[in-house]
């Protein structure tokens, strides 16, 4: 764990950047710093790998004051990532990333290696080893500076604002990589940003800031969306708070109608069967949805695909949040939301108002979870 325990920063102008901030950033997670321009994240950082000195208070790694061990053996065990890669632009992409195994005592063979073992982990082909960072698009770059920072295999990474340069289509990507990255490795994952979506999608904990460095709410995503502090943290997090909070409540629970599913060639008995449903999903041959259509719009043996009404997004349940099985239901003429398996075959439906029930079911659980948590 890396604890910051009542640190404050006040550059030598007088300048206040982070004040009396304390935190505790547990192991194997990501710890978001997010909060306006200006308001210390950056400084925070540079505390955490002592490229900054505390004016005062201490950090703590693992129980030890950082100040106690050598400064480089501390930022060996710290990969840094920041924004536009910061790459050797005189060198390949495979000896960026090979520098710092060189530097710890590896053959170049072996650093070499440990490098294209890296660039495949996040995700970048090695055809591109032999060129040089101007031939790399941005994004590329960024994978770079990602594996630059992961081949010494430092328990810690510190990111500041690695991924803000891109944009938001290849973002997301890098976003996800990295999820994937530290679901894979479990690194202590220290990351700053001052955009909160970001900040909410790749955070365990979000700590925000406020201008003078100073701590506003430290919590998980979800519960900085359903009780921000004060009236800084709601303004900070923006419109559709209970919209967005959806994420975070998994879609396994919903309980799926099979009955409306039927194939092309329902025959009439089945499609007698199902008159009373308001309108009918029909599917391919292989169980993926075509299209809704209302019951007795449907010829037996006969149904005619070019008339079924759009089905909209699919969500996979187990897999999606509620906010995406809503989205699909929202989305639909029927109001009804498709669940399809893994493989995109139609598994059931589920209406609005189910939707609308399943979150209100996990509203009161997160209720009555956080009322036994602060019982004595
Ligand atoms: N070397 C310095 N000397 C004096 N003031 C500084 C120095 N570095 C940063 N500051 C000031 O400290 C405050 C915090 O800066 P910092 O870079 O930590 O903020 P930030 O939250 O990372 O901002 P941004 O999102 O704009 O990068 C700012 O007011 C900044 O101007």
């Amino acid at each position: 764990m890396i604890r910051i325990d009542s640190v404050t920063k006040r550059y030598p102008d007088g300048t206040v950047a982070v004040d009396r901030l304390s935190l505790e950033i547990p192991d194997r997670a990501i710890t978001v710093l997010v909060g306006p321009s200006g308001c210390g994240k950056t400084t925070t950082l540079r505390m955490i790998n002592r490229m900054v000195e505390p004016s005062e208070g201490s950090i703590l790694l693992d129980g030890h004051d950082i100040r106690q061990q050598p400064v480089n053996t501390l930022r060996r065990s710290m990969g840094y990532v920041i924004q536009n890669a910061g790459l050797f632009q005189h060198r390949t992409i495979l000896d960026n990333i090979a520098t710092v195994p060189r530097l710890l005592g590896r053959s170049k063979q072996q650093a070499r290696a440990r490098a294209a073992e890296l660039m495949e982990r996040v995700g970048l082909d090695t055809s591109l080893a032999k060129r040089y960072p101007y031939q790399l698009s941005g994004g590329q770059q960024q994978r770079v500076g990602v594996a630059r920072a992961l081949a010494a295999d430092p328990p810690v990474l510190l990111m500041d604002e690695p991924f803000s340069a891109v944009d938001p289509v290849v973002r997301k990507g890098l976003q996800d990589e990295l999820l994937r990255i530290q679901a894979e490795l479990g690194k202590t994952i220290v990351f700053v940003t001052h955009d909160i979506d970001e900040a909410i999608k790749l955070g365990t904990m979000v700590a925000v800031l406020r201008t003078g460095g100073r701590l506003a709410q430290f919590a998980p995503p979800a519960e900085l969306l359903s009780a921000p502090a004060d009236s800084f943290v709601e303004d900070f997090l923006g419109a559709d708070r209970g919209i967005r909070r959806l994420s975070f409540f998994p879609s396994a629970e919903l309980e799926l109608e099979t009955a409306p599913l039927v194939g092309t060639d329902a025959d009439a008995e089945q499609l007698a069967s199902r008159a009373t449903a308001p309108y009918l999903l029909v599917t391919d041959s292989d169980g993926r949805p075509l299209g809704w259509s209302e019951p007795d719009r449907l010829t037996a043996g006969a149904i005619d695909r070019e008339r079924l009404i759009d089905h909209g997004r699919p969500f996979v349940p187990g897999t999606d949040s509620l906010r995406a099985a809503l989205d699909g239901a929202v989305l639909s003429p029927t109001g009804w939301a498709v669940a399809v398996d893994e493989a995109g075959r139609a598994v059931g439906v589920v209406s609005q108002q189910a939707i609308g029930e399943a979150i209100r079911a996990a509203h009161s659980r997160v209720a009555e979870d956080a009322a036994v948590k602060a019982a004595p």
